[in-house]
């Protein structure tokens, strides 16, 4: 089976399913990655809008098939319907002489992480960061790790709903870790195996925190020091010194050493974190940082949606 390097196709485009004989027209990128092009497609007849995705190559489209409709089957048997409808369909695609395989699935709206925080501003981290880890408790229930988090691959609605994608790193516990990102992998600071474990995500998560809220610095204080020193205990400096880190600080500091045993763990601890910070006094971030009079219609209607998304998040 031969396989074009990048299958790019144009809006417009009908892709049947060999097998199956369904039909998507496709509609636009939704974006374009190391494994593969993700599609948004309508499909005929009924018109659901879905994501469809082709792989540049093959086998390693099939592996993340295989994660994903193992996740199906177990998410089936515990009664969940988060992940048991995920996966639509799994066809080939004949274009000329070459046949594409493609699989379909639900289609997330939402912008990355790192975009969302910086639109929306830090202080959506509390919740967000909050049902970041209750996904990933989900995924660990099933006895998967996700492995690969990145920003990229966390996906937030405008009401901070969380959406995690690209589930092509996703391992079973116990296997190595195969796909991940030097940033937010355990390995490359040294703090432990690259074999998937519950406390590699959570670690995955902390990293994630602290480049949204400290990229900078992490960026100027690894590229200072010899890669030997990359370790937990600068990561425990930066955390340290940091203020916008601080209504985070303990809990990284437990998050970087390892000290939560999976993320629902994570999540509780967090949780209970969030519950302080409303009650206790307002961050120092927002009275340091005057808001402009333009601005402040869209911060006040970003805050009613975060506290009516915070109380539905804590009923
Ligand atoms: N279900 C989805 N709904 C909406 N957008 C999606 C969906 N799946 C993927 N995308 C978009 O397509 C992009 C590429 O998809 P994906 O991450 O699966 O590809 P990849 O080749 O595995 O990427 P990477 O190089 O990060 O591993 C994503 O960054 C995202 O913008």
């Amino acid at each position: 089976m031969t396989m074009p390097l990048d299958p790019d196709l144009t809006p417009g485009t009908v892709v049947t399913g060999k097998w199956k004989n369904n039909k998507y027209i496709i509609q636009r990128v939704l974006g374009k990655g190391a494994n593969g092009i993700v599609y948004l497609v309508q499909r005929e007849p009924g018109g659901g809008r879905y994501a469809l995705k082709m792989g540049f190559n093959p086998l390693d489209l099939q592996s993340e098939i295989n994660v994903l409709t193992s996740l199906a089957k177990k998410d089936h048997l515990a009664g969940g319907n988060g992940f048991s409808s995920y996966l639509k369909e799994v066809d080939n695609y004949q274009a000329g002489d070459s046949e594409i395989s493609f699989y379909v699935m639900t289609y997330v709206r939402g912008e990355p992480l790192h975009l969302f925080i910086r639109k929306n501003g830090p202080d959506w981290t509390m919740l967000v960061g909050l049902r970041l880890l209750k996904k990933l408790a989900e995924l660990h229930r099933l006895g998967y790790i996700f492995c690969d988090l990145k920003p990229q691959n966390v996906l937030v609605s405008s009401y901070g709903e969380v959406e995690l994608i690209d589930y092509g790193g996703a391992s079973p516990v116990g296997r190595s870790v195969k796909q991940f990102t030097e940033w937010y992998d355990r390995g490359y600071w040294n703090a432990g195996s690259r074999v998937a474990d519950q406390k590699y995500d959570v670690f995955s998560f902390a990293l994630l925190l602290i480049h949204l809220l400290e990229g900078e610095e992490l960026r100027r204080i690894t590229g200072d020091s010899l890669p030997q020193l990359r370790g937990i205990p600068l990561l425990l400096t930066v955390i340290q010194k940091s203020e916008r880190l601080a209504p985070y600080r303990s809990w990284l500091q437990k998050a970087i050493q390892g000290y939560y045993d999976d993320a629902e763990d994570a999540f509780y601890s967090w949780k209970k974190h969030v519950y302080r910070l409303k009650s206790g006094p307002k961050n120092a971030s927002s009275e340091s940082t005057p808001t402009p009079g333009w601005l402040i219609p869209s911060f006040a209607l970003s805050a009613l949606i975060m506290a009516g998304a915070v109380m539905l998040m804590l009923r």
